[in-house]
């Protein structure tokens, strides 16, 4: 369907719904939102969990999956898309299916695994699907150390091996790296990012003394969809969404007794 009217920033999570409101498309809507960017939702997974952890998880079916992508690129004008948790191999493969297609803009793959409680968010044989139908799919993937080491067998201890595991998910077929420091040791913590043109940088920010990081991965990814959605360049998009997370962790909201929620009304814009 087409209209003259010109269309509000739109863009796309393809994930989880958490329960308790902190990570998953949860935070996509309110990080979208706070962005001045309309969220629309492929809801792939339900979960029940709290800032103490998982307590359960349902895939749902793979037809109201597709018919939701498909209800979606009848009607809105989505911009940007960012995939969150997927669940087991069946759903990776669909969701990589639709996002090839459908045209959604750039993609942002967030390899979700493993919640913070320890909790699996994805089967291990998934894996091999994430790595073969998802990143050739993929405009930037946002792996954080752990899920870096897992996609590529790379054991990441020093700059190089972080700098040799960017490199490889780009030959795996992701143009744009974003590897997340935020399970790195020490006072300070170390994005590291390669472009498609080869280029890298680091981001940098000191750890926050707080336990109230539930959803700062979903935040990151979904900031940078909103970022693209409203036409900023990647790395633009990127830097923005940094400010915008550090925000949200550095001003707590009391919310839950474990690992709590960010706050998306720190910009207060
Ligand atoms: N305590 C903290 N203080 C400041 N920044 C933090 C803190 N914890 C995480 N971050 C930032 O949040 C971003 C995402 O971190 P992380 O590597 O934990 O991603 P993730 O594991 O995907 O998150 P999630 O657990 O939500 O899935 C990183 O840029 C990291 O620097
Ligand atoms: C639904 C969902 N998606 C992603 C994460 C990871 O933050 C989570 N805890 N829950």
């Amino acid at each position: 369907m087409s209209s003259d009217l010109q269309q509000f920033p739109q863009m796309l999570t393809v994930a989880g719904i958490d329960s308790s409101g902190g990570a998953g498309i949860n935070a996509d809507v309110a990080t979208a939102f706070a962005h001045h960017v309309y969220p629309a939702t492929v809801v792939v997974a339900v979960t029940a969990q709290n800032t103490y952890g998982v307590q359960g998880a349902t895939l749902l079916d793979t037809n109201i999956i597709e018919q939701q992508f498909a209800s979606i690129a009848d009607d809105l004008a989505i911009k940007a898309v960012k995939t969150g948790m997927l669940g087991d191999r069946e759903h990776v493969e669909i969701v990589a299916a639709a996002l090839a297609k459908y045209d959604l803009g750039p993609i942002i793959i967030d390899p979700v695994m493993v919640a913070k409680g320890g909790a699996k968010l994805l089967t291990d044989d998934a894996i091999t699907a994430v790595k073969e139908k998802l990143l050739p799919l993929a405009t930037l993937v946002t792996p954080n150390l752990l899920e870096a080491q897992q996609l590529t067998g790379i054991t990441i201890n020093t700059p190089a091996d972080l700098a040799a595991a960017a490199r490889a998910l780009q030959a795996l077929g992701a143009q744009n790296v974003l590897v997340k420091g935020g399970h790195g040791a020490g006072d300070e913590l170390t994005d590291y990012v390669l472009l498609a043109d080869q280029s890298a940088f680091t981001l940098v920010n000191p750890r926050l003394d707080t336990t109230r990081t539930h959803g700062t991965g979903d935040t990151y990814a979904a900031a940078i969809a909103s970022n693209l959605a409203l036409g900023h360049d990647l790395k633009t998009a990127i830097t923005l969404a940094k400010d915008y997370l550090y925000a949200t962790v550095a001003n707590e909201i009391i919310v839950g007794h474990g690992h709590g929620p960010l706050n998306h009304w720190a910009k207060g814009e």
